[in-house]
């Protein structure tokens, strides 16, 4: 399998997926995307019914990384990966309500959606850095959940150095404190003063910066990286399978920020899962509703929510849609994202967005439209739901039809936001004992301004220092 950019053509010298894993984003300020879309047949996806969930991943990934990692290497790592999740099925589907299921992706180590990729990306850059006996320096921007899956999964690794910039403020404090209290000698955390998206400009700032790029070896574990997207697509697949896939339709909805996780589902119903529709929930920074609703794209000012994770106006992955939307045409992907860079404003063609809602739904929730949702699925189905998941099922219920099963993604647990969901519903979700003395562990981080020769100089001393 080769990869290309989205807004280049296909060069003679391709990269693989250990190439594109360690690169990050392409040169060309683009998203990698795979050549062409491997295709899973109806009997493939019944004999994968009963797989494990890591040897599931370990047949997905696979036909990303044919050419790099081969299928037994993979399923040594998935093996690896998932052993330490809190559910024997790694990630269980509950139903709430008649035909809506939340897909629980909160049983990892961090207690967020992000540990599903996140375990997988630390095994894969540890396995690809030793083969090429190299090193790489991950910088990376979170809203709360990113960062401590990634801290968690590259803690102590000697190849990887990891700089993750959170947005000050703006996490929850179980959020924050998970990142902050890591005391790995490779790991350094800064306090940004901005939004998720001056932490995400920033990232991209720095890859856009050739000379500093090479200088540090930088690479990325944001969903702008392929191979976190190829390592979300399992839990589609396998939700799907469990609900009667692929001889009977499912739906997805999906709570959504950087559009990374719907991204996986749709590259799921690339590759043939019956997925019938995609639906996208949104808090008040909701840039992709407005979009599918008006095809309105256009960027306003971040506003703190009560699911902090999903305060987010630029939504990186989009572009891959985009991408496909135009047929994948580089030259008009490079073309509308340049302008969208320059104005703040996307003018997606109008063939290209009806297409895009011939497969998505969207729909916002308020922060008081959430606090109802916690409230309703823990009154109606004793279901304690974290705001995020709060939002998914919320729309999942919105948007279901007769006799299709409703899927929502469940991106985190509640006990990360304790304070929205004990005013919501009058609980208090406890820690797991892992994390029960994460209060009285000492935090460790630095607070900057967005400049970005400032934070080029934190990653340098950062270097120097192990
Ligand atoms: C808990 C939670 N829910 C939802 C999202 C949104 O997911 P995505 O950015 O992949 O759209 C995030 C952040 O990524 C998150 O951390
Ligand atoms: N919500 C994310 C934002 C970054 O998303 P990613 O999927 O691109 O890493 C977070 O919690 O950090």
């Amino acid at each position: 399998m080769r990869y290309r950019s989205t807004r280049g053509d296909l060069t003679a010298d391709a990269p693989n997926f250990s190439d594109i894993l360690l690169a990050g984003l392409a040169g060309d300020g683009g998203l990698y995307m795979p050549e062409t879309w491997p295709k899973i047949s109806p009997q493939t996806f019944r004999d994968w019914r009963s797989l494990s969930y890591a040897d599931l991943t370990a047949e997905v990934i696979s036909l990303f990384s044919e050419g790099a990692i081969d299928r037994d290497t993979l399923r040594d790592m998935a093996r690896d990966a998932y052993a330490g999740f809190d559910h024997a099925a790694v990630a269980p589907l509950c139903e709430v309500e008649q035909d809506l299921f939340s897909l629980e992706l909160f049983h990892g180590p961090t207690l967020a959606f992000k540990d599903m990729a996140m375990q997988m990306l630390g095994r894969l850059f540890d396995h690809v850095l030793t083969q090429r006996n190299q090193k790489v320096t991950i910088v990376g921007a979170t809203s709360g959940d990113t960062g401590s899956a990634a801290i968690e999964a590259c803690r102590g690794r000697e190849r990887l150095s990891v700089v993750i910039l959170h947005p000050k403020g703006r996490t929850s404090e179980v959020q924050r404190r998970q990142m902050t209290t890591v005391p790995d000698d490779n790991i350094l955390n800064i306090a940004v003063e901005g939004d998720f998206d001056t932490c995400q400009n920033i990232v991209k700032a720095l890859f856009a910066d050739q000379p500093f790029r090479d200088e540090v070896s930088l690479s990325a574990v944001n969903s702008i990286n392929w191979a976190r997207i190829a390592a979300q697509i399992p839990y589609y697949v396998r939700a799907a399978l469990a609900l009667g896939a692929p001889d009977r339709e499912v739906s997805f909805s999906v709570p959504t920020g950087n559009f990374g996780n719907v991204l996986a589902a749709w590259a799921a119903r690339q590759m043939g899962l019956p997925i019938r529709r995609l639906c996208i929930g949104s808090n008040r920074n909701d840039i992709l509703t407005r979009f599918l609703l008006e095809n309105d794209m256009s960027v306003r000012t971040v506003e703190p929510s009560l699911s902090p994770s999903m305060d987010i106006q630029v939504s990186s992955n989009f572009e891959r849609l985009l991408f496909e939307l135009l047929d994948r045409n580089p030259t008009r992907c490079a073309a509308i994202m340049r302008e969208f860079r320059e104005t703040g404003r996307m003018a997606v063609p109008h063939d290209a967005w009806t297409r895009m809602k011939d497969v998505f739904d969207g729909m916002t929730l308020n922060d008081e439209q959430t606090s109802e949702a916690m409230r309703h699925f823990y009154d109606e189905s004793l279901y304690l739901a974290d705001p995020h998941t709060a939002i998914g099922l919320a729309v999942g219920k919105r948007f279901q039809e007769p006799g299709i099963p409703m899927i929502a993604a469940a991106t985190a647990h509640p006990a990360k936001f304790p304070d929205a969901v004990f005013s919501a519903t009058g609980i208090r979700a406890a820690l797991p004992p892992h994390l029960a003395d994460l209060f009285e562990r000492p935090e460790r981080y630095d607070t900057m301004s967005s400049q970005i020769t400032g934070i080029q100089d934190a990653v340098r001393t950062h270097l120097k220092s192990h």
